[in-house]
C-alpha cells in the first residue's frame, strides 16, 4: 500500500498491547511505522523485535530495523494516519501531544474502548479528522516483544471518505477494517461486551476460565442486562454484531466451553491465557478504564433519573482493587454480592436462565 508512490507512514501513539499488535502488522505489510510509547517498551523491541502470532497460527516477525520507535509525539510530524491506543486516562494527554506535532492532513484513528475518546481527541484536534474504530480482539503481552492476539474478529472503524486511504494496508496486514454507518451503535455493542472487563479483573482468571464458570457468567449477565435494559428504555441502538437480537447478549456470555461471540456471526475461541485488558491494568498496578466502561451505565442511569446498581457496584470493587482490596474474587461470592445489589425481583414463574 502506498500513498503519492511511497509507503503509507503510520504513527501509532501508545506503543501498548494493542499498539504493539497492530502497528507491527501494518509494519509487516509495508507500511512506514513509529511506535511512540515507553522507553521499557523500546529497548524491549530493541533486543527482541517483534513478535506477533495469532490464534490461527500466524507468526510474523518485524525486526527491529523495521519499525521506528520514539518516546514522544514529534516523529508523527510526518503521519499520514496516527493510531491512537493509549488506555482512556491517557487520552487527553495524547491528545495534546499530537496537537503539538501534528498536521491537518493527518487523520487520527482511536483504537480504544470506551464512547468517549474520539470525542476526547476531536477536542484537542479540531482540525484533522479523527475517527473511532473498535477492536474486537485480545492481545496479550508475552514478553520479549512477543504479542499474541488471542481471540477473534475485524476492526469497524467509523465512516468517512479519508478510511479509503488507508483501508488498503488494514487488509494487507490481515487486519480489514469494516467501515461502519451505525458505529455509535457498535460502540454500545462492545461497551456491553466489556462489562465482562471488570468481572474478569476481580476474578483474576484468565477469560476462558472465567467465562466457563457459570457464577462469573451470571455476573456479567446481570451487569449486561442492567445496561441493556437502559439503553432500551433511552431509545439507544445496540449494533447486531451477531445474528441474534440485542436482547439476547446477556445469553451469548452462557456458552459453557470457553468460546463466545463478539462480532459477527461465529463461536470466538478465547486463548487460554488471555485476559481482559482490564485484568492487565490491575495486575501492573495501573489505573483501570472501568470509569469508561462499567461507569457509562451508571452515568446512564443518572441522566435517566434512575440508578445501576450492579454497574456501579463493580465500578466500587474495581476501585477498591486498585486501591489493593480483593482481585481474586469466587464466582459465588461476587454473584452474591451484586445481586444483594439489586432491588427486590419480581417472581415471574419462569426458571433463570442465566
Ligand atoms: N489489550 C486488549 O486486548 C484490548 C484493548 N483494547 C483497548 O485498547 C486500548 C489500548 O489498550 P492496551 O493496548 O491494552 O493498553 P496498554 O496499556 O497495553 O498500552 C498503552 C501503552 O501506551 C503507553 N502510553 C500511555 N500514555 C503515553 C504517552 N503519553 N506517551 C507514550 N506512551 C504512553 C502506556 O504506558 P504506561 O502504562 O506507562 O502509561 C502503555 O505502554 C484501550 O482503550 C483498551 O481498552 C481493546 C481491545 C482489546
Ligand atoms: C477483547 C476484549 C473484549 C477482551 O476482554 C477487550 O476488549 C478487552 O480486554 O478490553
Amino acid at each position: 500500500m502506498s500513498c503519492d508512490g511511497r509507503p503509507l507512514r503510520i504513527s501509532v501513539f501508545g506503543a501498548g498491547s494493542i499498539g504493539c499488535y497492530v502497528g507491527g502488522r501494518l509494519a509487516a505489510a509495508g507500511a512506514e511505522v513509529t511506535l511512540i510509547g515507553r522507553e521499557r517498551v523500546g529497548a524491549e523491541i530493541r533486543e527482541h523485535g517483534l513478535r506477533l502470532t495469532d490464534l490461527h497460527g500466524a507468526d510474523i516477525r518485524v525486526g527491529a530495523a523495521d519499525i521506528a520507535f520514539a518516546t514522544g509525539p514529534e516523529s508523527a510530524a510526518t503521519a499520514d494516519l496516527v493510531v491512537v491506543s493509549v488506555k482512556s486516562a491517557g487520552t487527553p494527554e495524547a491528545g495534546a501531544a499530537l496537537a503539538s506535532a501534528i498536521g491537518s492532513d493527518t487523520v487520527v484513528v482511536s483504537a480504544q474502548n470506551g464512547l468517549g475518546n474520539a470525542d476526547t481527541l476531536r477536542a484537542a484536534l479540531p482540525e484533522q479528522v479523527v475517527l473511532a474504530a473498535m477492536v474486537p480482539f485480545n492481545v496479550v503481552h508475552r514478553g520479549d516483544g512477543h504479542f499474541h492476539q488471542g481471540s477473534e474478529g475485524d476492526l469497524e472503524i467509523e465512516q468517512h471518505p479519508a478510511v479509503r486511504a488507508f483501508a488498503p494496508v488494514f487488509d494487507d496486514a490481515g487486519l480489514p477494517l469494516h467501515a461502519r454507518a451505525d458505529f455509535r451503535s457498535v460502540q454500545w455493542a462492545k461497551l456491553l461486551l466489556n462489562l465482562n472487563n471488570a468481572v474478569n479483573a476481580l476474578s483474576g482468571l484468565p477469560l476462558r476460565e472465567e467465562l466457563s464458570q457459570r457464577s462469573f457468567r451470571r455476573a456479567v449477565a446481570l451487569a449486561q442486562r442492567e445496561a441493556l435494559t437502559l439503553l432500551t428504555a433511552r431509545g439507544i441502538a445496540v449494533a447486531k454484531l451477531t445474528p441474534l437480537p440485542p436482547q439476547w447478549i446477556p445469553r451469548l456470555l452462557t456458552v459453557p466451553d470457553g468460546v463466545f461471540r463478539v462480532a459477527g456471526s461465529r463461536m470466538l475461541a478465547i486463548d487460554p491465557h488471555a485476559r481482559s485488558s482490564m485484568w492487565d491494568d490491575l495486575e501492573a498496578g495501573r489505573r483501570t478504564e472501568v470509569d469508561w466502561i462499567s461507569g457509562e451505565i451508571v452515568r446512564l442511569a443518572a441522566v435517566s433519573g434512575t440508578a445501576a446498581p450492579v454497574n456501579a457496584r463493580l465500578v466500587e470493587l474495581i476501585r477498591e482493587a486498585e486501591a489493593g482490596g480483593n482481585r481474586h474474587w469466587s464466582g459465588d461470592a461476587l454473584l452474591d454480592d451484586l445481586r444483594s445489589r439489586r432491588g427486590p425481583r419480581k417472581p415471574t414463574g419462569k426458571r433463570q436462565r442465566n
